[in-house]
Order: structure tokens, then C-alpha cells, then sequence
């Protein structure tokens, strides 16, 4: 849950982290749009996610796949990123009985539209099967309309569509594919005494992780036909298919990201990255005014340099309105004039595109004042009128920040003034602090 997490710092530009559960980043500033390139698939694709599980590693009361990152749990954000692939059509959760109405109301909650919950077994393979079984209840015949399955834990959200498109492609060429990492330890067998019984050599051995793929056919025999015990006890759905429908599947290294929330720590590193794809990229909207596209394009170099593009804008018509329907942030540049009903205006336009149903939006006020008083429209901005509008907005799900800096005509001090703008700026997008909501910072 948020309150057991400790924040974690985080490399934040690693070729290994997402720019967001989904996709990868490009780590040069200015290029990061999160687009994939378009894939074409001809075959029907669907995904099984089971979280079906208790955590019980995490020793949580909450099962992990529905502890929350700000005010959203984990499982919303691995659906986000099946849910945001064209090619893929549909998705079965599989979720404990308990947890259906949950599970139900989180698709509600944060739209997921190409999702079904239901109900898991006391163990992941039963789990999984119950969901391998939904998919083929989905009307007509299963081997025109079901032809790849991708199976996929619930607790790994930061899968891009590129590993998933390579995962499904080798699935459908024959008949099973999963993702591989190398070891990061020796395995070893030991006695039953507790002593080395022999090591193997870990230059020749994988781990095996997700997402796997499989054609309809093969993973629904493999289930068929295995026994109780794998069932009970078994861990690999690769196996099965090797085993009882002798399917050798096409193995694929897939990014360190890959990897399973298991233990509490996991929580907190996964929360880091989260918060971290979230910070990469604001959006500057100047109202056109020339020292604001100033400022703003001091800003955009300033904060290139702590990795955070800055696009820059007069305003979020038009084309600009795209800017509103990704997991961009907000900064408001004003100089001197109304910039409250400025930043009123964008904040409507924010929640009118719904975007902070999926987590917190922030918005900066970036007020640039020549004289010793700001002034809007003539009267000082009084602090008061910013938390009013910041404590409305944080009722939305919008966090508003506001930053002030003096116009100087001392170059060096100006420039001091823009860095330290462009540091509030990131640690405030980075940390989404609640307390600091409302407040007018000075640079
Ligand atoms: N009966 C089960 C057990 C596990 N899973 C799912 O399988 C995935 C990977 O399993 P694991 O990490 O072992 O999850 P848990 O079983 O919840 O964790 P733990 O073993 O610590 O209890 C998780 O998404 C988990 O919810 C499932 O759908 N049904
Ligand atoms: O990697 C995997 C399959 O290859 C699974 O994620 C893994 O087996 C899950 O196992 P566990 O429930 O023991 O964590």
C-alpha cells in the first residue's frame, strides 16, 4: 500500500526503465513522445493476467497486485499496458472469488474497456487454465478466433508493447515463446542436510520470466492433459506445453523490467519508476507572450538537463489539444497579468480530459514578476488565492504547485534564477507531494 512504501532513488535515465508500463524510453530529451512504432498482426491476440494471489511474500494485508501508487493499484497499471496495444483484443483477469467485486469495480474506476474478471483457483496454474478456458467461451470457434494467448503475472506492469508483439509473433510461429533473463545468481542443489549437493553452471541456465505466448491449442491441451500435481505444484506453463503437446518454446530475452513484484522492496522500486515515467515529460503553455516563451525556453534547456523534455505551446488548442490526453504535466508561464484565470482555464480543460482519473496530474504556476509585487491585473496575487484554487483541484485529482522568480537584468543572477525553477519544477513532478500543494515557492 502508498504508506508502506518508502520512496526509492532512481537512475533516471536507465535504457532498462519504461517510460511508462508499456513502453521504453528513448533517454534523449525532446524525442521521448511515447509513441511505438505501429505493428501490424493478422491473427486474434488475447492476454490472460492472473492475479489470482495472495502476495504473501510481501507479509502485506493486501494483495500486491491492489496496493496502490498513488491512488491507483497495481494491476490497473499492468492492464494499461495490454490494454494500450491495438493488436491486442481482449483480456481475462483472473482474480480470487473475494476479490471479484473489487477487481470489478477497479475496471470500472479507471476505464479499462477490453476486460473480463474471473474468478482464479488456489494456484496459479488453476489460476491461469480458469482463464485459458474464459477465453475459449468467447463464442466462436477457438482457433480462428482465439489463435495466440499471452499469459502475463499481473504484478510485472512494466511490459512494452515491442518484447509483447516479439512474444506473440514467435507464439504464433510455433506454438510457444517466452521471456528469458540471465541468471543473477548460481543455483545450487542442496541435501537434505543443508549441504551442497552440486552447483550448476550458470553460463547454460535462464530465468524464466513473462509474458509467454501461446497458440490457443497448444496451451489449452497442455492443460487438459496435465496431471493434479502440476496443477498443485507446478511453476512453468513452458514446460507444460513441452511436456504434453511437445511444444519446445522459442525463448526470448526480454529487459530487466520484466521482472515480478514479489517481496515489499519491490513495491517501493516499482512505485520509484512509476513516479519516475510519470516525470519525464511537461508541457509549457506561455499565452504567447514573449517573455513568457522566454522564460519557457530558458526553462526547456534548464530542465533538459535534468532529463525532462519541455514541450513548449501558446496554448492547448487545436493540434496542442493532444497534450491533454497524454501523461504530460503542466506548466502555466505567466508574466504579470491574469494568470489565475489562466491556470483556471487549463485546470478545466484537465479534468474535462479525464486524464487524472488514472493518478494525480500536476500543474506548476510559473510566475514571472518585474517588479517586487506580482500583480494580476493590476492587484498583487494574494498566496490565499492560489491554495483555494490548489485545495479545489487536489479534490480532482490535480495537484497545483506555484513557483516564483524576478525578472533581472543581471544575466548570471537570471540564469541562477531559472535553474533553480527548473530543479523545483522536477522535484515537485518527481514527488507529487501532497503538502506542498498551493504553496508559491520562490526561485
Ligand atoms: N492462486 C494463484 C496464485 C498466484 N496467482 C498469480 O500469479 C502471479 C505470480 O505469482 P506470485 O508472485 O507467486 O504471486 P502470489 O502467489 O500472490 O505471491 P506469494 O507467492 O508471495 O503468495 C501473481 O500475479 C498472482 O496473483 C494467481 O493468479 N492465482
Ligand atoms: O516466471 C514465471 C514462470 O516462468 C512465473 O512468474 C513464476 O513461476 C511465478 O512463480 P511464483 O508463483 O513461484 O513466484
Amino acid at each position: 500500500m502508498e504508506d508502506h512504501h518508502k520512496k526509492m532513488q532512481s537512475d533516471s535515465c536507465d535504457p532498462d526503465r519504461p517510460t511508462h508500463p508499456g513502453t521504453f524510453p528513448t533517454c534523449e530529451a525532446g524525442k521521448s513522445d511515447h509513441q511505438p512504432a505501429e505493428r501490424s498482426v493478422d491473427f486474434p491476440v488475447s492476454v490472460v493476467l492472473p492475479a489470482g494471489g495472495t502476495g504473501e511474500r510481501t507479509g502485506l494485508q493486501t494483495p500486491k497486485q491492489f496496493c496502490l501508487f498513488m491512488g491507483r493499484p497495481l494491476i490497473s497499471y499492468t492492464i494499461q499496458a495490454f490494454e494500450r496495444v491495438s493488436w491486442i483484443q481482449s483480456i481475462v483477469v483472473v482474480v480470487a472469488r473475494e476479490h471479484m467485486d473489487l477487481m470489478t469495480d477497479i475496471v470500472q474506476q479507471f476505464q479499462h474497456t477490453k476486460v473480463r474478471v474471473v474468478p482464479g483457483g488456489s494456484t496459479r496454474h488453476r489460476s491461469i487454465y480458469n482463464g485459458v478456458l474464459a477465453l475459449g467461451e468467447e463464442g466462436r470457434p477457438v482457433v480462428d478466433k482465439l489463435k495466440v494467448v499471452l499469459i502475463h503475472d499481473a504484478v510485472r506492469p512494466f511490459v512494452e508493447e515491442d518484447f509483447l508483439y516479439k512474444i506473440a509473433m514467435a507464439a504464433k510461429e510455433q506454438g510457444a515463446a517466452g521471456a528469458i533473463r540471465p541468471l543473477v545468481s548460481t543455483v545450487i542443489a542442496t541435501t537434505s542436510e543443508g549441504y551442497l549437493d552440486h552447483s550448476l553452471e550458470r553460463a547454460k541456465y535462464r530465468a524464466s520470466e513473462m509474458p509467454q505466448g501461446f497458440t490457443y491449442d497448444v496451451i489449452y491441451q497442455a492443460y487438459q492433459k496435465c496431471s493434479e500435481s502440476d496443477f498443485e505444484f507446478g511453476t512453468e506453463c513452458l514446460h507444460l506445453v513441452l511436456q504434453y503437446c511437445g511444444t519446445n518454446a522459442k525463448l526470448i530475452q526480454g529487459p530487466p523490467t520484466l521482472w515480478k513484484v514479489t517481496y515489499k522492496r519491490d513495491l517501493a522500486a516499482a512505485e520509484s519508476i512509476i513516479k519516475d515515467t510519470l516525470s519525464r515529460s511537461a508541457c509549457a503553455i506561455t499565452g504567447g507572450s514573449a517573455q513568457a516563451v522566454t522564460l519557457a525556453g530558458a526553462l526547456q534547456k534548464a530542465v533538459g538537463a535534468l532529463n525532462m523534455e519541455l514541450a513548449v505551446i501558446p496554448d492547448l488548442t487545436g493540434e496542442n489539444g493532444r497534450y491533454l490526453l497524454k501523461d504530460w504535466n503542466f506548466i502555466q508561464v505567466s508574466v504579470n497579468r491574469s494568470c489565475l484565470s489562466e491556470v483556471e482555464a487549463l485546470l478545466t480543460d484537465l479534468e474535462a480530459a479525464k486524464q487524472a482519473l488514472l493518478h494525480p496530474l500536476v500543474v506548476i504556476l510559473v510566475l514571472l514578476s518585474g517588479s517586487d509585487e506580482l500583480s494580476v491585473s493590476g492587484r498583487a496575487v494574494e498566496p490565499e488565492a492560489i491554495m483555494d484554487l490548489a485545495s479545489a483541484a487536489k479534490l480532482r485529482n490535480i495537484l497545483l504547485y506555484g513557483i516564483q522568480l524576478h525578472q533581472s537584468k543581471d544575466t548570471q543572477r537570471w540564469e541562477r534564477s531559472v535553474s533553480r525553477v527548473a530543479e523545483i519544477t522536477s522535484a515537485l513532478i518527481r514527488d507529487r507531494s501532497p503538502a506542498l500543494v498551493g504553496q508559491l515557492l520562490q526561485a
